[in-house]
This record gives structure tokens, sequence and C-alpha cells, in this order.
């Protein structure tokens, strides 16, 4: 299928997903020759989709972290919307566990740490994700952790309806709280499925999970799960405080932040939630490398970049930025003008 508007921005490559209303499609950004997971959603059979997407973008657009996918283009056409997001060629974490069976206490707490990293850093900012499990979790090439999927994320402060993930998958990581179907729930949601995904990276299964849907929501609404006799009395109890049925009596996640268990490293450190970079930074290397290839002054430049469109020039502008920070070289690809331009100069 030829997607008309993407060309000569990018190169679409193999299919890397496809979920209920969308699928990714691995793509090169030519100008850079980076690649890129691009989004591809039809608006057509989006329907009442359509407003979980635009919250997924807006919420994307304010978020900056090491530790979530980021957002670098949105092209709305008149049939189709698509997100240029950052790649992730490590894949899923799910597939990660299932692959090793189960993660040792110490690679648990590394990842766990850039979990709560990123959770943290979305509540510092009033947004909850509210859709936490493995599946969403994605690895990059340095076996860093990436969050992923925001259409189901909201501002519970600002009191949105939260549509139960009816259309997401098993709710083996759905708080009690979700299961009741409770009308607002927001940040001590995410703890919950946090303690799920903890106790997933431990034990390479689930703590509730069942054939019939009714005993798994019972199993969930008690909170009763097994605890395998090889487990370190630290890891049961951090798991214990964060899979309590009662929302109140759950640990909050500033305490989760500087919990004896978490800061157990060489380092024992509390887990730093802020970004390592500011959103919207300006960078003069990066701006330069555009502008000479642009043929405008970086002033002009940095005057339509700073308007953050989320357009061509914002997706070269931060995949620059992210090869800056790689210490690679900042090279642009001369695109078919500029290739003519040069060779009539000669
Ligand atoms: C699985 N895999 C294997 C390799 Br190698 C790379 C990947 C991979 O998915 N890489 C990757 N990089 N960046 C992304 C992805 C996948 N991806 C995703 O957004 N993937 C999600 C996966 N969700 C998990 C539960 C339901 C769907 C998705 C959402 C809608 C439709 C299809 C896929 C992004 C764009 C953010």
């Amino acid at each position: 299928m030829k997607y008309i508007d993407l060309r000569n921005q990018y190169i679409l490559e193999r299919t890397i997903g496809s979920g209920g209303f969308a699928k990714v499609k691995l793509a090169t950004h030519v100008l850079t020759g980076e690649k890129v997971a691009i989004k591809i959603m039809k608006k057509a059979t989006l329907g009442e989709d359509l407003p979980r997407v635009k919250l997924e973008i807006d919420a994307l657009k304010n978020i900056s972290h090491q530790h979530i996918c980021k957002l670098f283009q949105v092209i709305e056409t008149s049939s189709h919307i698509f997100m240029v997001i950052e790649y992730c060629p490590g894949g899923e974490l799910l597939d990660h566990i299932v692959e090793r069976q189960k993660l040792g206490e110490r690679e648990s707490r590394i990842f766990f740490r850039q979990i709560l990293s990123a959770v943290a850093y979305l509540h510092h900012l009033g947004y909850a994700h509210r859709d936490l499990k493995p599946e969403n979790v994605l690895l990059d090439k340095n076996q860093k952790l990436k969050l992923i999927d925001f259409g189901l994320c909201a501002k519970p402060e600002g009191g949105l309806e939260s549509q139960l993930q009816t259309s997401c998958g098993s709710p083996n990581y759905a708080a009690p709280e979700v299961i009741k179907g409770k009308q607002y729930y927001g940040s001590e949601t995410d703890v919950w499925s946090m303690g799920v995904m903890l106790y997933a990276l431990l034990c390479g299964y689930l703590p509730f999970d069942s054939e019939s849907i009714d005993q798994l929501y019972d199993k969930i609404l008690n909170g009763k799960y097994s605890e395998p006799t090889w487990m370190s009395a630290g890891s049961r109890q951090i798991i214990r405080s964060m899979l309590q049925v009662e929302p109140g009596k759950r640990i909050k996640i500033q305490d989760l932040l500087d919990h004896s268990w978490v800061k157990r490293t060489p380092e024992d450190r509390p887990v730093n939630f802020r970004p390592d970079h500011v959103l919207h930074e300006k960078d003069d290397d990066v701006i330069r490398a555009m502008s000479d290839h642009k043929g405008l002054t970086p002033n002009e430049l940095w005057s339509q970049l700073n308007e953050w469109n989320y357009n061509y020039d914002t997706c070269t502008y931060l995949l620059l930025l992210t090869r800056k920070k790689q210490g690679l070289p900042l090279r642009l690809n001369p695109t078919e003008f500029t290739r003519k331009y040069r060779s009539r100069q000669q």
C-alpha cells in the first residue's frame, strides 16, 4: 500500500506491529538515514477511537523523557493519520522476559528503575498511563526501556472520563478498581500495574492469571497471588506494597523512588525521574547543520523549529539531536534538489 504523503520524506519498510486500529511500519527518514517507526491509522476505521489518538498525540507532544518513546512528526491527511515515532530495535519487553524465562533480581531492578522513572515523570506532569504492561515497554538499541502506547493515558486531575480498556487485550494488569469499572482512577492504578510487571520480570509468569475471565477477575479483586519460595524477602515486600487491593493502601510512587529494594544498587541511589534533557531544547550544532542544508540563517530556522509543529523539520531536528547525544556526526543526505543544484554550480 503506497502512502503518497510520505514520499520523499520516508522509505517504508516491513510491518513491525499491528494492533486493533493501527499498524506500525519500520521506515527510513530520508534526510538523515535514521530508522523510525511509523504508526499508521486509517481515519475511517478509527471511529470512536479517534479521540484516543488525539489524546496520545497531544500527550506525546508535551512529553520528552529518556524512557518514553519520542514522537517526531505527525502527518494528517484526509484519510490517514501517521505518527512518526522513535524506533526501538529490541522489540517488546514481554518477548525479552519469555525468552529468558525470568530475569534475576538485579536485572529486574535495572529494568524496574527505568519503568519507574518514566511513570513517575508522567505522574509529575499530571498524566497517568493506565495501560502499563510488558507489551507496552520496548527495548532500544542500548537495551534501555522505552514506554509506548499512550492511547489510554489521561490527566486524572482533568477528571477525564475513563474509557475502560475494553479493546486493549487482557486485563491481567488491570487494578481491582478498574475491574470494578470505577469511573475515575489515576496514578495509583499505574502503581498496581507496575507491581504486576515487576512480578512478571522476577517470576516469568503473571501473579493473576486464569483461563476464565471471571476467575481472573476474582483473583484480582481478592488480590491473592502465590509467592515462589525462592523470592527474596525484599522482592516479596515491595510487590506486596504495590499489589494492595485498596488503592488507598497502595504504596505511593514517590515512596517507590526511594524504596530500599529499588535502591539496592552498588550506588544505592534513589530513582531520578527527571528527563536528562529539557523539552524542546535548542541545540546550535544541530541548527547549524540544518540551516546550511536548507539555505536559511540559524535564527530563521530556529524561529520555525521553535514553533514545534511536529513536521518533517521537527523530525530531522530531533533525530540529529539524538545522533549528537550518541556522538555521531550530524550529516544530512543531499536531496534531489540540492544534488542537482550543486552539480549545476560546478
Ligand atoms: C516488536 N519489534 C521487534 C522489533 Br526488531 C522492533 C519492534 C518494535 O515494535 N519496535 C518499535 N519501535 N517503535 C515502536 C515500535 C512498536 N511501536 C508501537 O507503538 N507498537 C504498539 C504495540 N502495542 C503493544 C500492545 C498493543 C500494541 C502498536 C500499537 C498499535 C498498533 C501496532 C502496534 C512503536 C511506535 C512506538
